[in-house]
């Protein structure tokens, strides 16, 4: 566009278009990792069943917390969020480790 020229309508439309679409791209991409990290915690679950281990490791947890804190403030994301973000995951996790525990003394 020329300088001093005022953006159109369709120039708007097509840059948000753009922007959409690399949002829609990264969504896509948080919910391949999250759909990975939950793989992981479900085996982490089992074997924690398997052995009579607590679901939820509040040391664990809190080590995470302070490293992504650290992350989020080096990457310029309000580390606050950061970690609430962690907290819910987390929280789904142990909900998902808890009832495991349970079927696995069911069955037993
Ligand atoms: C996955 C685990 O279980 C729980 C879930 C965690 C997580 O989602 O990162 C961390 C600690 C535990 O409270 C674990 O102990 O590693």
């Amino acid at each position: 566009m020329l300088a001093g020229m005022s953006a159109s309508v369709e120039d708007v439309r097509v840059e948000l278009e753009r922007l959409r679409g690399s949002i829609d791209n990264i969504d896509a991409a948080i919910v391949y990792i999250l759909a990975e990290r939950f793989k992981y915690t479900q085996q982490v679950g089992r074997l924690k069943a398997e052995h009579v281990l607590p679901p939820a490791d509040a040391e664990r947890e809190a080590s995470q917390i302070a490293r992504l804190r650290r992350l989020a403030e080096d990457a310029k994301l309000d580390p606050a969020f950061a970690e609430k973000l962690l907290g819910f995951i987390i929280s789904e996790v142990i909900r998902h480790h808890e009832q495991i525990a349970a079927d696995s003394v069911k069955r037993a």
